[in-house]
């Protein structure tokens, strides 16, 4: 089995102040069949080194660990997943039909979004989100700790940090319930837009791959998805236009043939002298 025949595989992070509703939502969603990883439950299970931290009053993981182990076990997910669509013989028609059948994975922890570059932030208002914590017998000192992140949005700027994309839901005048359908809406439109850049890709592929210009450029370590317009010339090279300001110093040191800078393109290409 090889990669390409299979769908592109997603993973998400469900993030938030803890209190927000991370365990419980992503609970509903696992009860319905989504693919869940429990980040508390996992670094126990998986024995990644941590240390407490008295004065904060809790633990701190090691990030490294955690994120080599996680690695891992998406790939297991992954490889399972393409298992069942071979064994079962689907098609991207059928992606959606069921939770199982969707290749998402949802990884829950007010640290997953460390770990994806894709995240949902989990919101409470402040007022609730202090009654809740209250409510779970935390100390003053650390019910107000976690009431001031999420006012001064501590999580979601993290995930702006660490994330190419972040969606946010609102949850203070939802119940769980809610909470939960609004994530699944959001996580099937977030594989849909996920499928048509990879069916996207696909096409381009198809294209580039008797494309000696686009082959040149690939080669030279421009990404397929920035590839807006290639032209060929028999024995003089090519001219490759991109969108990618960056990669043009990259392609020039691997390929100097394929350099050169037009106005209002990035032309990284040219013909050979
Ligand atoms: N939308 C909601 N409406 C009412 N109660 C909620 C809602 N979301 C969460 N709660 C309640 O708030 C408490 C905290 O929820 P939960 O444990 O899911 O938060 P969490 O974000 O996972 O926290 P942690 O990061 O500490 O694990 C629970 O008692 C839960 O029932």
């Amino acid at each position: 089995m090889t990669d390409i025949l299979f769908p592109p595989f997603l993973t998400i992070a469900l993030t938030g102040t803890p209190g927000t509703g991370k365990t419980e939502v992503s609970k509903k969603l696992e009860a319905d069949g989504y693919r869940i990883l429990h980040i508390t439950e996992f670094i126990k299970a998986h024995n990644i080194p941590s240390e407490r931290d008295d004065e904060r009053d809790c633990d701190v993981v090691d990030m490294d660990a955690l994120e080599e182990a996680v690695f891992e076990y998406q790939q297991t997910v992954r490889k399972e997943f393409n298992q069942k669509f071979f064994d079962e013989g689907l098609t991207l028609a059928d992606l959606h039909k069921s939770p199982e059948t969707l290749p998402v994975l949802v990884i829950e922890s007010h640290l997953a979004h460390y770990l994806c570059d894709l995240s949902v932030v989990l919101r409470t208002h402040p007022y609730t989100l202090k009654d809740r914590l209250n409510e779970r017998g935390y100390s003053d000192k650390k019910v107000m700790e976690n009431v001031l992140a999420e006012s001064i949005d501590v999580v979601l700027c993290d995930c702006f940090d660490y994330c190419r994309r972040v969606y946010e839901i609102e949850t203070t005048n939802l119940t769980i319930d809610e909470t939960a359908d609004c994530l699944k809406e959001l996580i099937h439109a977030l594989y849909d837009d996920e499928l048509k850049t990879y069916e996207h890709l696909m096409g381009k592929m198809d294209a580039f791959s008797s494309d000696v210009a686009a082959q040149q450029a690939i080669a030279a370590g421009l990404p397929i998805s920035d590839i807006l317009e290639t032209y060929s010339f028999e024995d003089d090279g090519a001219i490759v236009y991109s969108d990618n300001d960056d990669i043009g110093d990259y392609a020039e040191e691997k390929n100097p043939v394929l350099v050169k800078y037009l106005p209002g393109k990035n032309d990284w290409s040219e013909l050979t002298e």
